[in-house]
């Protein structure tokens, strides 16, 4: 069997048109576009890629994003600051801190101390909380997007066998509830996990998030299965791999999404939509 291949970039590119489509009518109705605060600490060239994208992103459909692009040096006070000051901004209506931060800042600090209806990288404890007790609002991007790229693959998760490899905060964590949440039966894998390629082997559909190039191995995909990899490993040549060897395991699955190429648009067009959302719940509010 030879898997069909998930197309992250074209149904990212999809979710971005309508996204611009909705802020469009908006405009037309004479209501403001979404705001968006970025905020970048140092200039770590991944994060630097990635900000780009989520910049472009932002003009493509039409959201204003607003660029804090800090030193590294910057301190812990004086990120709270900032962070409150967009908390009381009316016309910001989506806070992101790209991670990962500095040392001198402890991520949790942050994360905690962003508005949680302004939360759009679905981070903050109260959004992870609602997502646990079946009321959604803002969603974790990654694991979402990873929800809508396997609905636009038209795949019922219904009942399936679900396995995460990786129990990261803003990954793992968020990706077994949603699929918990979709109806699959889940099972979270980890570093004291004591057979990998034994879970592996019994699963429908796996979701890689470990950060270890190559970790699931092909032989160990069960014919037919969905394999969806988050992971982004930088190699030494300057590649870019994910957590699945690609190659053996599109052998053998039935679907499986590419590095680069799948899950990484969706991550940012999902950003996106929250914005759009954490405007629309706030208005629903006034
Ligand atoms: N505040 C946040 N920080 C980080 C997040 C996040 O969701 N919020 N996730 C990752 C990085 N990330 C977004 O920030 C991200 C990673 C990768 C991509 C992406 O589109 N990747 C491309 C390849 C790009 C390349 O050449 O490197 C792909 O996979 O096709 C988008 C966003 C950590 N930090
Ligand atoms: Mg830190």
């Amino acid at each position: 069997m030879t898997a069909q291949i998930i197309d992250g970039k074209a149904i990212a590119e999809n979710l971005l048109n309508s996204i611009k489509e909705r802020i469009n009518n908006r405009l037309l109705a004479n209501k403001r576009a979404p705001g968006l605060a970025v905020i970048v600490l140092g200039a770590d060239p991944a994060s630097s890629i990635y900000v780009r994208n989520k910049r472009l992103a932002c003009e493509k459909v039409g959201i204003r994003s607003i660029a804090y692009d800090l030193p590294d040096s910057t301190s812990e006070a004086d990120l709270l600051t900032l962070i409150e000051q967009l908390n009381q901004d009316e016309t910001i209506d989506g806070i992101l801190v790209q991670s990962p931060l500095p040392p001198q800042i402890k991520d949790e600090h942050i994360i905690e101390r962003i508005s949680p209806n302004k939360d759009v990288d679905g981070f903050h404890p109260y959004n992870i909380g609602r997502l646990a007790v079946r009321q959604p609002t803002l969603r974790s991007c990654t694991p979402f997007g990873v929800i809508k790229m396997l609905q636009a693959s038209n795949i019922e998760l219904m009942g399936l066998d679900a396995l995460v490899v990786g129990v990261s905060n803003h990954v793992g964590r968020p990706m077994a509830l949603e699929l918990l949440l979709a109806g699959c039966t889940v099972t979270s894998c980890h570093r004291h996990t004591k057979d990998l390629a034994k879970m592996v082997q019994q699963a429908d559909l796996i979701v890689a998030a470990a950060g270890k190039p190559g970790l699931i191995q092909g032989a160990w995909i069960k014919p037919g299965a969905i394999v969806i990899d988050i992971g982004i490993n930088r190699l030494a040549d300057g590649s870019i791999s994910g957590d699945v060897d690609f190659k053996a395991a599109k052998e053998r699955a039935g679907y499986i999404s590419p590095v680069p190429g799948g899950v990484g648009p969706m991550t940012v067009a999902t950003l996106m939509e929250n914005t759009l959302l954490a405007l629309e719940l706030n208005e629903a509010k006034l």
